[in-house]
């Protein structure tokens, strides 16, 4: 399956095919003719996936990186380690950065591609569903500070992007049910049929007979957003859904307790049930939600009083003077922007 992102000069394609990793070097030699080439990766992926990979670039000068797995890699503090390893592979500004991993490894990756001399170029090829259905599409890279999510990224859009669902196969349930936070958040704010058949999966087998075509639909829905509003002032923010309180819940713990699917699944929650007691949200909504969650074995509260979430959403970006563009739904499949002080979130005492 072929999808593209049309971003004039900076549009790509999305190719999800199962066993696609083996071809990479045919797609990338498409797109990219430069001799030498760094993949960044982590400690559960590169083991994994990194030997087929390298094998399929034997023509170019591959470099490998290879980082710890986790979000506490994703910081800012080290940054300077991978820079340097770029400058001792003598990595120049026409060659390229290849992110072959989950979320952590697209999003460092990604800002180092955009930061490294300038920019280079830069692949993503995403291993975890949560990177195959959201975040290895629509050009946003960051790190974390200590205090919140990606407060220092950049637009950074991939030369290409290879999904290869086969990959899916070695990742933990843990994190299978953590993409799936991503996949109803889709559901949520764009599509009620999405909505309707994720309900629907008795189990993960059958799901998985259908990835493909899930990761395509939530892909899709990424791509049409992302075209209309890229830089995120607009239809883009409701991809953002159950991401204000969700991000707040990971920074709260140091990034450690929450992985970001289950942290926007809280989220997601909360702000329908405030969104569902002032009337936005059609009665019954956030009932279903919590239900879905709970389907897929994701959390839906984690008993943090609302109180000590304020002061990691007032870093959050959506806020312009102090006004936060909170998003909600008015039904399952159609999403809105409430404007609103961050003190909304107390309308829930407890997340
Ligand atoms: N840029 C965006 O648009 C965007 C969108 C959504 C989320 N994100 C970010 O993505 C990050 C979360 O991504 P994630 O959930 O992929 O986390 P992750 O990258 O930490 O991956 C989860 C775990 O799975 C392992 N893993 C990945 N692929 C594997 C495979 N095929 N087999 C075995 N193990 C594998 C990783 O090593 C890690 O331990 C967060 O930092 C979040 O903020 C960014
Ligand atoms: O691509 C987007 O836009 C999103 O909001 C997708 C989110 O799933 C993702 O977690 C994103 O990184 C959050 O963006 P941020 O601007 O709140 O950091
Ligand atoms: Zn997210």
């Amino acid at each position: 399956m072929d999808l593209k992102v049309n971003l004039g000069k900076d549009s790509y394609h999305i190719y999800i095919e199962q066993g696609i990793l083996k071809q990479a070097h045919r797609y990338i030699a498409e797109v990219y003719h430069g001799k030498k080439i760094a993949i960044i990766s982590d400690d559960n992926v590169f083991p994994l996936y990194g030997k087929e990979l390298s094998e399929s670039l034997k023509d170019y000068e591959v470099t490998q990186i290879v980082i710890p797995h986790g979000e506490l890699s994703k910081r800012f503090d080290i940054l300077p380690s991978l820079y340097s390893q770029l400058l001792e592979a003598h990595l120049t500004r026409s060659d390229m950065i290849i992110a072959l991993g989950g979320g952590v490894v697209g999003d460092l990756a990604g800002f180092v591609a955009a930061t490294y001399l300038r920019g280079v170029k830069f692949v993503q090829i995403p291993t975890s569903l949560l990177a195959q259905v959201d975040s290895s599409v629509g050009g946003k890279v960051a790190v974390d500070l200590p205090e919140g999510k990606n407060l220092v990224g950049a637009f950074k859009h991939p030369l290409l992007v290879l999904i290869d669902p086969l990959t899916l196969k070695s990742l933990d349930d843990h994190f299978i049910r953590d993409g799936m936070g991503e996949v109803i958040k889709y559901g949520c704010i764009k599509s009620a049929r999405l909505f309707e058949i994720l309900e629907s999966y008795q189990s993960f087998e059958a799901l998985y007979q259908d990835i493909d075509d899930i990761i395509y639909q939530c892909v899709d829905i990424k791509r049409d957003v992302v075209e209309k509003d890229l830089f995120d002032f607009g239809d883009r923010l409701a991809l953002n859904f159950g991401h204000t309180i969700g991000h707040a819940i990971e920074q709260y713990y140091h990034y450690e307790h929450y992985s970001h699917g289950e942290a926007v699944g809280v989220g997601m929650v909360d702000i329908t049930r405030i969104s569902e007691q002032r009337g936005i949200s059609a009665p019954g909504t956030t009932k279903r939600i919590i239900e879905a969650l709970e389907h897929y074995g994701l959390p839906t509260h984690c008993g943090l009083k609302s109180k000590d979430l304020l002061e990691a959403i007032s870093h959050d970006k959506k806020n312009i003077d102090n006004t936060f563009a909170f998003v909600v739904l008015n039904k399952i499949g159609e999403s809105a922007i409430l404007r609103h002080d961050a003190k909304m979130i107390l309308e829930v005492e407890e997340m």
